[in-house]
């Protein structure tokens, strides 16, 4: 709980300082008067505001959920890709009007605090709430009976107001729209420092747009991640989602606002093919399950090898997912590669993500392992010894 803030404002004020060196100590110890602003407190409201009225515009769809625990199904607004373009279409008149989104660039560090701020209130909010919440509306993890480990895990699994779905709202909308935002800001800012912005920075700004904006629009696959079915929403979430992703995911364009690097239209051409080759696999073998698991008998997944289980599902054993067992984890860590790369290699920090990632994919994939192992038994292992490595071929 103290550690990841620690370390988020850590990489913020490192990323700015001359050395940037990541394992190094940071450059100065901010006080209060540097961390703590009205304005950042203000603008950081009205971001959440805005994003919320945005979930309750009428959706082009509203998705079901799995199925939970008392046999009743949630529905969901598929309306975060809309979210997306109007946020863009206010922050386009907003610019125009004279709106200084580049001064973003010198609000990370106070507009990080309010973000974890709110997180821990909004986390103590969901854990009190969660006292009132039926037994069959709890998560499985995040109820041990220790009040700090469930805080952090999160008691309930779906808390709502109404309608209002805080998990599933707070997973796409504030923190990834927030993260181009950001990115965009440093982009303009280093426009008016430069001239122009780099040629790094616009690769680093493209592929970054590319992921978030294809979450969104593949909004919908959300709903059978782990996350949404089977994770608590705690401070580990709520803080992930609202202040982790927006500023530290943003770190590759902040070490090039201030770390300028030279980048060559061959070295940028090699990078693109690298996010491209990662982009393909990564949605590639999302969209196979996910057409896989919402009809098996669709004609794009129909000739795929499967193994059956003894719940009545089917596991796919050909195709994206007989390569390995968590394809689109590659697919995502090959993405990272790219996203580093352009930060050229005289320094570690810009692979801080790509680390950090490597780190929670591994632990996420065991802990899936885990609960396929429980749900699928013998059909599972059948599975692993058919399809042997975890998710990079013959090395892991
Ligand atoms: N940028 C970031 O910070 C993060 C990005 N991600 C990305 O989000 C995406 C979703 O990831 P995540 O939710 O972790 O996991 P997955 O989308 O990989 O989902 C795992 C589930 O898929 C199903 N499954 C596994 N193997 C098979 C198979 N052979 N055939 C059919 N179904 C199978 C199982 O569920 P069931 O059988 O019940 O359907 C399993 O529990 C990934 O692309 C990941 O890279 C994830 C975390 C963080
Ligand atoms: C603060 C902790 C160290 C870890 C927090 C983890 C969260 C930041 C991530 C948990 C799962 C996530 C997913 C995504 C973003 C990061 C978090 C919230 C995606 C929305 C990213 C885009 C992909 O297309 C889908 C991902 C689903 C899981």
């Amino acid at each position: 709980m103290l550690l990841l803030p620690a370390t988020m404002v850590h990489l913020l004020l490192v990323a700015r300082s001359g050395p940037a060196r990541l394992l190094g100590p940071p450059p100065y110890l901010p006080g209060l008067e540097a961390l703590w602003s009205p304005r950042a407190l203000l603008l950081w409201l009205t971001w959440l505001g805005l994003q919320a009225a945005l979930y309750l515009l009428p959706a082009r769809k509203v998705a079901e959920g799995q199925e939970l625990k008392d046999k009743s199904t949630l529905r969901y607004p598929i309306n975060g890709f809309q979210a997306l373009v109007l946020t863009a279409l206010l922050v386009t008149l907003g610019v125009l009007a004279g709106l200084p989104l580049e001064e973003l660039a010198e609000m990370l560090l106070p507009l990080a605090f309010v973000a974890t701020l709110t997180a821990f209130i909004f986390s103590l909010l969901l854990y009190l709430k969660a006292l009132l919440a039926p037994t069959s509306a709890l998560a499985p993890g995040g109820n041990s009976g220790n009040p700090i480990y469930d805080f952090i895990l999160g008691r309930e699994l779906n808390p709502r107001i109404g309608s209002f779905d805080f998990k599933y709202f707070c997973e796409l909308r504030p923190g990834l729209i927030g993260w181009v935002l950001i990115n965009l800001a440093l982009l303009m800012k280093e426009a008016e420092l430069r001239g122009s912005p780099s040629l790094a920075m616009w690769l680093v700004n493209g592929f970054q747009l590319l992921y978030v904006g294809d979450a969104l629009w593949q909004e919908e696959a959300i709903l059978t991640t782990m996350d949404i079915t089977h994770d608590g929403f705690g401070f580990m979430l709520a803080f992930g989602d609202l202040a982790w992703v927006p500023f530290t995911y943003s770190l590759q364009a902040q070490f090039l606002l201030y770390h300028p690097q030279p980048l060559g239209w061959p070295m940028a051409s090699v990078i693109c093919l690298i996010n491209a080759v990662g982009f393909y696999i990564f949605r590639g073998a999302n969209t196979q399950k996910n057409t896989f698991r919402k009809n098996p008998s669709d004609p794009r997944v129909a000739d795929l090898e499967t193994i059956p289980t003894a719940t009545g599902r089917q596991l796919l054993v050909s195709g994206w997912w007989g390569m390995v067992r968590h394809p689109n984890y590659l697919g995502d860590l090959i993405m990272a590669l790219a996203w580093s790369l352009p930060c050229g290699t005289s320094h570690l920090l810009p692979y801080f993500y790509l680390l950090y990632f490597t780190a929670l994919l591994v632990h996420r994939e065991d802990r899936d392992e885990r609960q396929c192992l429980q749900k699928y038994g013998l059909a599972w292992r059948d599975y692993c010894r058919r399809v042997p490595y975890r998710i990079v071929p013959y090395i892991y």
